[in-house]
């Protein structure tokens, strides 16, 4: 047996992290990330900016291979697909399509080369609205023209499963309200939605089940709702007639609150019926008690805010130039 020695234990640790992951020269850009995304969910999949979300989603589409590990697509991987097409569609990049062809002709182009029905590029046009600009060359297209492009070549091949990444990215809120009723309507139809995106409060709406990585690992693989829920503090809006009255009570009390600019105050780390409780004991009125729900957002800053790869700083001051 070789001595136990700290440049084994190294390439050991190496070794096991190699067997699922994917390695940028000294970066670990996906490290050991395992999980399961279901049909007729969607999927989001959440982390801060270099955690490894576009790496983990190129894989899965055969784009990078991975030092070791593997991703299965209904149980095959990608390079076993004889019409990959059919299983899964992605939108990686938005503009994955020439500028000098038509939106037509360049949804022809993908489904002739992927032996697919001539009558599957109407079908997606329409689905997508792209009707009215199908014979437009798409070095013109908007954004939001070209986000339903990458979406519309997703779906040519009517796959059960979709990755997105950064779909709603730039889209303006009709677009981006456009793109959460195609993929929860998707959804329904019982494919696989996985899609990526950094719009907290959109994730929030479209998404069933959350994936979360930071630093290339797996920090949460959770519903929704458990995962807004998990270790968030309780809040309460009360608005009273009475808020001196309350507020001392609250202070006398030792609980925690902020009074807000619009006349209510935010109670925090007590329930709703401690502070009814605490209000109808001391007969001071109250005309609103509301449960303030986590957000999506303070969730999620919470689990990542030490794996984030850049940190908002603010710039230095700039030094007074002394003359000599
Ligand atoms: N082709 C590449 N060569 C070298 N390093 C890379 C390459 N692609 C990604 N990386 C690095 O791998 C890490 C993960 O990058 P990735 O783009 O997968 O993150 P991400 O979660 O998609 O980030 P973002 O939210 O900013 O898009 C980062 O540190 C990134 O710099």
């Amino acid at each position: 047996m070789p001595a136990p020695g700290r440049a084994r234990d190294r390439s050991e640790e190496e070794g096991r992290r190699a067997e699922r992951g994917k390695r940028y020269g000294a970066s670990l850009a996906v490290d050991r990330l395992s999980f399961r995304a279901e049909p007729g969910r969607v999927t989001g999949f959440l982390g801060p900016n270099g955690a490894g979300k576009s790496t983990t989603m190129r894989a899965m589409v055969g784009l990078c291979r991975p030092d070791g590990g593997r991703v299965l697509l209904n149980g095959r991987r990608y390079g076993e697909l004889r019409e990959p097409l059919r299983t899964v569609g992605a939108m990686l990049e938005a503009r994955a399509a020439h500028p000098g062809r038509t939106a037509y002709h360049h949804l022809l182009c993908v489904a002739e080369s992927n032996r697919l029905p001539r009558r599957r590029v109407g079908e997606v046009l329409g689905r997508t609205g792209l009707d009215g600009v199908a014979g437009r060359r798409v070095g013109g297209f908007s954004l939001g023209m070209g986000q339903r492009l990458g979406i519309a070549t997703a779906l040519l091949g009517e796959p059960e499963i979709l990755l997105l990444d950064e779909p709603v990215n730039g889209l303006d809120p009709g677009g981006v309200r456009w793109i959460r009723m195609l993929v929860r309507e998707l959804a329904g139809e019982g494919r696989t939605v996985f899609l990526s995106s950094h719009l907290m409060s959109e994730m929030a709406r479209t998404a069933d089940r959350l994936v979360v990585v930071g630093r290339g690992r797996l920090l949460a693989d959770t519903d929704m709702d458990g995962f807004i829920e998990a270790d968030s503090v309780p809040k309460v809006r009360v608005r009273t007639p009475e808020r001196a009255r309350l507020v001392s009570l609250f202070s006398g009390k030792g609980i925690d609150f902020h009074e807000q600019a619009d006349g209510t105050v935010l109670v925090v780390g007590v329930d709703a019926a401690s502070v009814g409780r605490i209000a109808s004991a001391h007969g001071v009125t109250v005309h609103e008690l509301a449960v303030e729900r986590g957000s999506l957002e303070e969730a999620f800053m919470r689990l990542t805010a030490l794996d984030a790869e850049f940190t908002a700083e603010f710039p230095a001051e700039p030094r007074a130039e002394g003359g000599s």
